[in-house]
């Protein structure tokens, strides 16, 4: 399988502490990751260095082959990689469709001066826009809520209306930072089949962030297993359960 994204040695350093130290990860095209472990791990921090929020102190990121290590967060999405957070961020005052319409903002197709003088290409391309946004809205089983404040919607459907708006950028690789956190049994549930299924519909990686264990090993292909910055495991779902280190570093502890 042709690798999309590729980290190595990658790490970086605050102060005295390594957050991320000899990184190296691959993950193909198409396929569904999980990254789990402790907390202060250094999973976000992953994140982070992936979408230009962090510069590494050390290693290579490479997407398609591609430096990632002087490029600005802005860059890195028209790139083709998109992030939700652990902390719901959606631009709460705005509509549900008007989210989703800030994540496609960076593809439009008409000119500054189009859109100021209002010209017709200015009209064509906000049609398109919207079509596409509410697309994106039906996936989720949002659209009905398109003209409801953010902030109106239930918690769970917020967190789906964070990965809507990420799809929204076109990204060849989504990652999605504790999708499930705050989120009832139901709703888990419900947002496992939705990560299943974008994946499979957009076509995209996927490297998931996730405490809920049941949700990790149900979908993802393969998981890696961070602890203290650096990588103690990685392998298929069945070899992560049955790893005697992990299951002391981690799952032990939440079992
Ligand atoms: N900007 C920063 N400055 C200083 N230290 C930082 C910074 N960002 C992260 N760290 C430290 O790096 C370590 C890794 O943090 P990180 O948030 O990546 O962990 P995590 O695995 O995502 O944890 P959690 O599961 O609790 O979210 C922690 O010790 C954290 O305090």
């Amino acid at each position: 399988m042709k690798p999309l994204l590729k980290t190595s040695g990658l790490g970086i350093q605050f102060g005295g502490l390594k957050a991320v130290d000899e990184f190296n990860f691959e993950i193909g095209e198409g396929q569904l990751f999980g990254l789990i472990g402790p907390n202060g791990a250094g999973k976000t921090t992953i994140f982070n260095l992936l979408t230009g929020v962090y510069k590494p102190t050390s290693g290579k990121i490479l997407l398609d082959g591609v430096s990632l290590n002087k490029k600005s967060p802005t860059q890195i999405t028209q790139m083709g990689i998109a992030r939700t957070f652990q902390n719901i961020r959606l631009f709460k005052e705005m509509s549900v469709i008007d989210n989703v319409k800030v994540g496609l903002h960076h593809s439009h197709e008409y000119s500054l001066l189009s859109s100021i003088l209002h010209l017709p290409s200015y009209f064509k391309g906000e049609e398109k826009m919207d079509q596409k946004a509410r697309e994106l809205l039906s996936v989720f089983g949002l659209e009905e809520f398109a003209d409801v404040k953010a902030s109106n919607l239930p918690y769970g459907k917020q967190r789906q209306l964070e990965i809507a708006r990420a799809l929204a950028t076109s990204p060849k690789l989504l990652l999605l930072d504790e999708p499930a956190a705050g989120m009832n049994p139901t709703e888990t549930a419900e947002l496992m089949e939705t990560i299943a299924l974008i994946r499979k519909k957009f076509d995209i990686s996927i490297l998931l962030i996730e405490h809920d264990m049941k949700l990790v090993m149900g979908i993802c292909e393969k998981i890696c297993v961070l602890n203290f910055g650096t990588v103690l495991a990685f392998g298929s779902p069945d070899e992560i359960r049955n790893n005697p280190e992990v299951v002391a570093a981690y799952l032990g502890s939440e079992e």
